[in-house]
């Protein structure tokens, strides 16, 4: 019968749609009504706290903090427009327990043995409404319920073979303060409810959209697979694998808010997302706000994760692969202690006068005691105090002088000690001969080839130092560069910093871990947390977003900010553009060291039609053979267009852009080899924002209604990873796809490139 009232519903029956809106309005209007009483009580709140500022007593000032600081948390909370403050509803079966928890929901997920009566009838028993936050109304019961806690769980977890106590799921679509659409599932299609049941399901809808250049949250149509990932509790490395468009990244963003609410305190120790390009961090930066969640979560691209440097260029894909292998280790050490002959103007002897007359160490003594200096693991800068106190002995020694008396000596010592070590020309010779370094300035000496060849004896080959040396000679960094630096600022440890300026006031104010969200929009304080960003290097959780592409050098940057952490991590190997997986699975075990893992796999791919997975999965069976691609949701009926380019590239590319962007209402990417990323800027000139040109490896983790994918052949031939580079190229469309075949590739009579042929 249910399933009838259903059938007569989706197709449209009458007007039970208007009037489910109507019931769905008249909810989120004593939503609204609740909301305006709370943010009122926050502001009394607030302005009490006010008062007791003039209190002046440390208790009274430290209760006004906390209380200043709960109620503004809550009242921002309260004020933020969110586009679908309240986007679910499930109807629930009377549970087996007949308990309910903290949040005002019956806790048990199955139903009671006899909430289903025998001529499968049944009544709803709870009706919950899930949203951005949880909303109790005067009598504690809940109006609202946060996605995150356990209450909503079954929203996300239920399906038809498993449906729980959940009848119906609804997704409510609205904006500001009216509902616009309701789109229902039914999980128990067999028991008669009564239930009206409207629409096609939000998943479809969801997916169906226009794309912008700013991901969506998933938050109301989470699938059940995705939700496990997303509430796993935070035992040590989660890692989680799938294909392309299974949702992985969504999923990290959400199990970062989830974290967040499960256990605000321990994650306010912060957490740390690593995305490969700033591109992607653009792409996804917007998800954790629109979640309710923001200040705790920093998102980094790999290659902005050192202070002060921001890696604009990229690196040939040979270069790559030798600056992330971990035999930089080796070349980076022996470069620091060779940058320590290298700052010059250290006189090759040491002269000073003491007792009246000159005592010298020469350059074959000076040798020997740097040798005894550097033996041992501690970071040069950190070796400078002994190198001092190895020179100041051999000095003592040479004056001769002896004494009976210990005390005398030792006295006498420490006179000798203070004259030397405040005369100039031992400060001097001091600071040339064992300067404090920096990592910059030793990465810069490695631009050098004949030195660099030096340090990399018997570690990197002399094609490889070439290659190296020549790329540090631009003016600028790479990613990789940036995983460098970061060890050059272990091997060297930490720059001594010039005497503290006067405490700030406000590092006393702020006791409370959770500076965090309130704190950082207070004007005047932003200078403050922009300080705490700054200063933050180890982190609570780590999440790391396509991590087949980290290298070997990459994981221990990012290991370095996590050695306490625990940790999401999630990704493609058959999307790493990193040649050798191997080495960078060994970098990756080391980062983690011995933590217990918790693997999952996501299956299902939400991006893509089934007709572009297709075309993908041949490319995938030539890169990765034996690799199962992720099942596709849906399928549009629309084949992916192949066009063979002809004299002029540049015209032919612009063409097929034009033309999907008249196809389509959101955003179209067009993906070309790395080198000709410029150029292809310049095809696209005033074709307008819903455009873009990107280089293959720039296009990881992002997605268009619409691709170009042009000249596959030289995607692929770029790098030893090149076929799996293609495949991602081809995996970024929700809607159409067109491949342009160009020069290098061998299109068959129907203008599909070799590459994109099914194997026979
Ligand atoms: N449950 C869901 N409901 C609605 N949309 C979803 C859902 N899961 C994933 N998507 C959408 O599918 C697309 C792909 O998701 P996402 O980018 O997170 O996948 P991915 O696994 O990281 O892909 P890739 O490996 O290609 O980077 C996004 O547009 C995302 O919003």
């Amino acid at each position: 019968m249910a399933a009838q009232t259903a059938v007569q519903d989706r197709q449209g029956g009458g007007g039970v749609r208007e009037r489910e809106i109507a019931v769905e309005q008249q909810h989120l209007d004593r939503v609204y009504r609740r909301l305006e009483e709370k943010i009122h009580e926050a502001e009394f709140l607030m302005s009490d706290a006010a008062k007791k500022g003039q209190a002046g007593t440390p208790g009274a000032l430290a209760e006004r903090d906390a209380q200043v600081y709960r109620a503004g948390v809550h009242l921002n909370r309260l004020n933020s427009e969110f586009e679908d403050f309240l986007f679910g509803r499930i109807d629930l079966l009377r549970g087996k327990d007949g308990k309910k928890g903290v949040d005002g929901a019956f806790t048990s997920v199955d139903p009671a043995d006899d909430a289903i009566r025998d001529d499968a009838t049944a009544d709803i028993a709870e009706t919950l409404h899930i949203g951005r936050i949880g909303v109790l109304d005067t009598d504690y019961a809940p109006l609202v319920i946060d996605w995150r806690a356990p209450a909503a769980a079954p929203f996300y977890r239920s399906t038809p073979v498993a449906p729980g106590r959940v009848v119906r799921r609804r997704v409510i679509r609205s904006k500001g303060r009216r509902v616009l659409g309701v789109e229902d599932d039914l999980l128990r299609p067999e028991l008669t409810t009564g239930l009206p049941v409207v629409g096609d399901g939000a998943l479809m809808a969801a997916l169906g959209q226009a794309r912008t250049h700013t991901m969506r949250d998933i938050v109301s149509s989470i699938q059940a697979e995705q939700d496990m990932v997303i509430r796993a509790p935070a035992a040590s490395v989660t890692e989680v694998t799938g294909g392309p468009g299974t949702g992985k990244t969504a999923v990290a963003l959400h199990r970062a808010a989830y974290l967040l609410y499960q256990d605000r305190r321990r994650y306010s120790g912060g957490i740390l997302c690593v995305s490969p390009t700033p591109l992607l961090v653009a792409y996804t930066e917007g998800v954790l706000p629109s979640l309710g969640e923001e200040g705790q979560v920093a998102i980094r691209a790999v290659g902005s994760l050192v202070d002060g440097v921001t890696a604009d260029l990229y690196d040939e894909p040979a270069t790559a692969r030798v600056k992330g292998s971990l035999r930089m280790q080796k070349v980076l050490r022996n470069a620091a202690r060779g940058c320590l002959d290298l700052a010059g103007g250290a006189p090759a002897t040491l002269r000073v006068v003491a007792f009246g007359r000159r005592i010298e160490l020469s350059a074959g003594e000076l040798a020997d005691l740097r040798h005894s200096a550097l033996g041992g693991t501690a970071p040069l800068n950190l070796l400078r105090p002994r190198a001092r106190r190895l020179l100041l002995d051999a000095l003592w020694r040479k004056t001769g002088r002896r004494f009976d008396d210990a005390e005398l000596a030792a006295e006498e010592r420490q006179g000798f000690d203070e004259d030397i070590s405040t005369e100039q020309d031992f400060t001097d010779f001091l600071d040339a001969w064992w300067p404090v370094l920096e990592p910059r300035r030793v990465l810069a000496a490695l631009a050098d080839e004949k030195r660099l060849a030096r340090w990399a004896r018997r570690v990197l080959t002399p094609p490889e130092v070439r290659r190296v040396a020549r790329s540090l000679r631009r003016d600028g960094a790479t990613a990789h560069d940036v995983a460098l630096l970061d060890e050059l600022d272990t091997v060297l440890g930490p720059v001594p910093k010039p005497k503290r300026r006067e405490a700030d006031p406000l590092d006393e104010l702020t006791g409370l871990d959770e500076v965090t969200t309130y704190a950082d929009r207070m004007p005047g304080r932003r200078a403050r947390s922009e300080r705490l960003d700054e200063e933050r290097t180890e982190y609570a959780h780590v999440i790391v977003d396509e991590a087949q592409d980290l290298t070997p050098m990459q994981w221990r940057m990012v290991g370095r900010r996590g050695r306490t952490a625990t940790w999401t991590i999630v990704g493609d190997p058959a999307q790493s553009s990193w040649s050798d997986v191997e080495e960078a699975a060994r970098a990756r075990d080391e980062a983690l060291g011995s933590r217990p893992r918790r693997r999952f796999t996501l299956t299902v791919n939400y991006r893509n039609p089934a007709e572009i997975a297709e075309v993908a999965s041949t490319v995938l069976a030539l890169a990765m053979p034996g690799t199962q691609s992720p099942r596709a949701v849906r399928s549009t009926g629309i084949l992916p267009r192949y066009e063979v380019a002809g004299d002029d590239l540049g015209a032919d590319v612009r063409a097929s852009a034009e033309r999907l962007l008249a196809e389509v209402d959101g955003t179209v990417g067009v993906v070309v080899a790395m080198n000709r990323r410029a150029q292809a800027r310049g095809w696209l000139e005033g074709l307008g924002e819903r455009v873009v040109a990107l280089g293959s490896l720039e296009a990881k983790g992002l997605e268009y209604d619409a691709t170009v994918v042009v000249a596959p052949a030289e995607i692929a031939e770029e790098s030893p990873a090149g076929l799996r580079v293609l495949y991602v190229a081809l995996t970024r469309a929700t809607q159409r796809l067109t491949v342009l075949a160009g020069d290098r590739d061998a299109p068959d009579p129907h203008g599909i490139p070799d590459l994109l042929t099914p194997l026979a």
